[in-house]
């Protein structure tokens, strides 16, 4: 079912600060900030040879990172995302075997415009895992 990790995030209190440090103090490319307000936050792309780190800020009032942030203040890995083949299939596939899809339940375009879904993280180990149709 999981392919590629297409991302790790990183939520941080201060997104501007975040960039600047794996910009400058890493030499990381670095995409421009890109507001997502149907998903509470505020996203940019550090591009890696092999995946890519995704620096995540709250945005608006009810950003899911907000109670996040409140439990690890400066910040921390937040989740992490694979790429699926068919996100359908795999969604009924993981609701059969007990796993909790979050929200909706139903996928929705995430921050690439592709389909993406949630896994509880009490489900996979303590790991919050997001799903990306390739
Ligand atoms: C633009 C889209 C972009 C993309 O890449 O396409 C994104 O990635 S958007 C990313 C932001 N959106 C989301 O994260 C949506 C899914 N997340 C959620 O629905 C919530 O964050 C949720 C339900 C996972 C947690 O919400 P909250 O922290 O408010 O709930 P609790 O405080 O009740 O926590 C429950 C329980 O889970 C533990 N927890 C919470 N977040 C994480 C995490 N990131 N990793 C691991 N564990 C997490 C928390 O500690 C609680 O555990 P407990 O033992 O009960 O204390
Ligand atoms: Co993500």
């Amino acid at each position: 079912m999981i392919g590629r990790l297409n991302h790790v995030a990183i939520a941080v209190p201060d997104l501007a600060a975040a960039t600047a440090l794996y910009r400058d103090r890493l030499g990381a490319r670095v995409s421009e900030p890109a507001p997502q307000p149907e998903h509470g936050v505020t996203t940019v792309f550090v591009e890696l040879p092999n995946t890519k780190i995704e620096l995540l800020e709250p945005l608006g009032a009810d950003s899911p990172l907000a109670r996040f942030l409140e439990r690890n203040p400066d910040g921390g890995i937040h989740h992490l995302c694979y790429e699926v083949d068919d996100i359908a299939a795999a969604s009924k596939q993981l609701e059969a075997a007990g796993t909790r899809i979050l929200g909706s339940g139903q996928p929705r375009p995430g921050a690439h415009g592709k389909p993406v879904l949630f896994l509880h993280p009490k489900d996979f180990l303590g790991t919050l895992i997001e799903l990306e149709q390739a």
